[in-house]
């Protein structure tokens, strides 16, 4: 990355490229699983990039952070142990603490170096981590939920990267058994669900997978995100047989007094919660018709 300007380029979004004015370049590093860069840009804060794909910005990480954690949290009415996948920078950590009746929180990150650069670099993301209700382990959310006790969670938010690259399993059938293994009955899970401009065949095959695994309620939602191609990106809530899940309208909609200790809510609220899960009717057709 040269001073000038970053151009994201992936196979995920062929044909285009979103860029950003490089004003330094502050880390550049190789984990054992990708490319990691972290630079400051001209106009949207320090930038966390993983083999070459944005992942977030200062300027505009909460709103997937935050609606990534409310949307499911909000729907459910006492969640208690969550499990996050992925989320090494640890925004979703910090939005999941602004829930009082959340008791224990596990977070399984593959990459360490991802921990140590958003320590480093994003401390106001990466303020999740102090939160003493969080048990950090470095390893393979694969794994990790093979190993889960069955309905262990209320909870499970996947915040991966892409299918190309070391999230690739975690959007595979398999791993979404695991996942509905691992929640209680009326447990909810949330997952990054790539771009309903860009996506729509990979949505498909993650909807068609979500209603055979989980019998109680499916939903696809969606928020802008500048910095993310196609400039949405969406999320796969779905909840497992038992307590009926109206995702819809949120139960305790998570508002600005929760707690401040994390620093206000930038994004999220009650109304935007409810228009998420509103779709443009090319995804409808294919989203509701799974
Ligand atoms: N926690 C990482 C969030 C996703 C980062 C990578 C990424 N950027 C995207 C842009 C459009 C659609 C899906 C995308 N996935």
């Amino acid at each position: 990355v040269i001073p000038g300007w970053f151009s994201e380029m992936s196979p995920m979004w062929p044909g285009e490229a979103h860029s950003l004015k490089v004003e330094k370049v502050l880390f550049q590093g190789k984990s054992d699983y990708q490319d990691v860069i972290v630079f400051q840009s001209a106009t949207y804060g320090k930038v966390l990039v993983l083999d070459g794909v944005i992942q977030l910005t200062e300027r505009d990480e909460c709103a997937y952070q935050e609606m990534i954690t409310h949307l499911p949290l909000c729907s459910i009415p006492n969640p208690k142990k969550v499990l996050v996948i992925g989320g090494g920078d640890g925004g979703v950590l910090r939005e999941v603490a602004r829930h009082p009746t959340v008791e224990h929180i596990d977070m399984c990150e593959i990459d360490k170096m991802v921990v140590d650069v958003s320590k480093q670099f994003f401390p106001d993301v990466a303020i999740g981590y102090e939160d003493p209700r969080v048990n950090l382990v470095i390893g393979d959310g694969v794994a990790f939920l093979k190993n889960a006790a069955e309905g262990s969670y209320d909870a499970v938010i996947v915040d991966s990267s892409d299918p190309i690259g070391p999230a690739k399993e975690l959007f595979e059938k398999p791993f979404f058994q695991s996942v509905a293994r691992a929640l209680r009955p009326g447990g909810v899970v949330c997952t990054q669900a790539e771009s309903l401009w860009l996506h729509m065949d990979i949505i498909e095959d993650i909807v068609s997978n979500c209603r055979e695994i989980f019998k109680g309620s499916v939903n696809y939602a969606w928020t802008s995100v500048p910095t993310y191609p196609s400039g949405v990106i969406g999320f796969m809530l779905c909840s497992t047989e038992g307590p009926e899940v109206d995702f819809k309208h949120p139960l305790n909609p998570i508002d600005e007094s929760s707690s401040k200790s994390n620093g206000p809510l930038k994004f999220y609220n009650a109304e935007i919660h409810s228009a998420a899960f509103c779709l443009p009717s090319f995804a409808k057709k294919v989203i509701e018709s799974k």
